[in-house]
């Protein structure tokens, strides 16, 4: 009787175990494949939104900038292949705060990302940042892709430069995608000193939104020659390609350098094809002075609700300039690479006094014709 009752309970105790030992592996099961799957998309999201438009990109440009793409975490020093790189680019700043505002933002930009890039189309973009070249066009294109409903190509695809030729389709499929809600942006700094740039645009959409960021064109051009200087260490003297004849005072407009800071010029051009209300300018200056403040104009001009505000930057005191402040989801550093904030060639007052001198009038009639003084002088 008692070996029946036995044999009985330890045939229980087995059923016991085995049904608990099942369903415990069953919970498991589960619990593996739902965060996995998580896991996987979420990655999938954030990599799809960084390097996708590369993967399609023709351009020699484009694709050297694809190992840039590698890292989820260098996103702020895009533009700049990993050699060029320094480690303080790669190492978090010390002192830079990260804090929930960073966390917040992150997690909704990754939400809209990921809901993006399953339900969302490749559109061509209602928003250029079209210039100018060394203005801080990097810092705006870094700063408005953080708001959750901006979607922007990381790269320059120079489409309405060099690339037109490859048609809207190309254009098109460099774009990442976005939903119906979200605006699409690319930026090409060069476009504004292109003269079929506004015709071409206009045809694309005569309703883009134009950006465009300036900066004194003095610095500009000074920084422009510095960019240069660090390519080709062999160019001559600023003062030889500024001047026809430094004497005399008669500055070389044909050269680039200078020709880009004629913004009255290139202004005129734009304005055959948009009106003025389709334009944004955002001071190059005030952008470090105050990012906050330039950004808030930026979203509204785009008709976005105001997410980006000074919770978003710090003063980073090792770089000299604003960042991000890192969100939780990322420990990388949130300032622009090396190529932004050089410490630019040291060229004499005298040059520059010429130099402001003869940009005065075109300085004049930019502001006259936006309506903005952006003190130069
Ligand atoms: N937050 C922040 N961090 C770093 N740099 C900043 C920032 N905001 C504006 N800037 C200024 O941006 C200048 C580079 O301009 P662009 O990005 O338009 O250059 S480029 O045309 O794309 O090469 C760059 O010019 P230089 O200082 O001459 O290097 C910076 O002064």
């Amino acid at each position: 009787m008692a070996h029946r009752f036995l044999s009985s309970t330890n045939r229980s105790s087995t059923r016991f175990a085995f049904i608990f030992t099942v369903s415990l592996s069953c919970t498991y099961l589960c619990y593996t494949i739902l965060f996995c799957r998580g896991t996987v998309m979420s990655n999938q999201a954030y990599e799809g939104r960084r390097c996708s438009p590369s993967k399609n990109a023709g351009g020699k440009k484009l694709l050297g900038k694809l190992e840039n793409c590698a890292s989820p975490g260098v996103r702020s020093v895009v533009e700049e292949p990993a050699a060029r790189r320094g480690p303080s680019e790669v190492s978090e700043p010390s002192g830079a705060p990260g804090g929930p505002a960073g966390g917040q933002w992150a997690d909704v930009k990754f939400r809209n990302m990921s809901v993006a890039q399953r339900y969302g189309d490749k559109k061509l973009p209602n928003a250029l940042i079209v210039g100018v070249k060394k203005g801080g066009t990097r810092a705006v294109l870094e700063f408005i892709r953080i708001h959750p409903d901006v979607r922007a190509l990381g790269t320059e695809p120079h489409f309405f430069d060099r690339n037109y030729d490859r048609g809207l389709d190309w254009y098109r499929g460099l774009m990442p995608r976005t939903l119906d809600s979200q605006i699409t942006l690319e930026k090409t700094p060069s476009y504004f000193v292109t003269r079929e740039a506004p015709r071409r645009i206009s045809s694309m959409s005569r309703e883009t939104k134009l950006i465009v960021v300036v900066r004194n064109p003095v610095t500009r051009a000074i920084s422009d020659y510095t960019q240069t200087l660090s390519k080709k260490p062999d160019i001559p003297a600023f003062d030889q390609l500024a001047f026809k004849n430094r004497s005399l005072g008669v500055v070389d407009a044909s050269w680039n350098a200078i020709r880009i800071g004629m913004y009255a010029l290139h202004l005129d051009n734009w304005l055959q094809h948009f009106r003025l209300s389709q334009m944004h300018f955002v001071s190059g200056e005030r952008l470090i002075t105050d990012p906050a403040g330039e950004m808030g104009r930026v979203q509204d001009f785009l008709g976005l609700k105001r997410i980006i505000t000074d919770k978003h930057f710090y003063f980073n005191r090792t770089k000299g300039f604003p960042c991000l402040k890192k969100p939780e989801s990322s420990g990388q550093p949130r300032c622009l690479g090396k190529s932004k904030g050089r410490t630019h060639v040291q060229i004499e007052r005298e040059v520059i006094e010429q130099l402001q001198e003869f940009y005065r009038p075109f300085n004049v009639k930019f502001f006259e014709t936006v309506g903005q003084d952006f003190k130069w002088d």
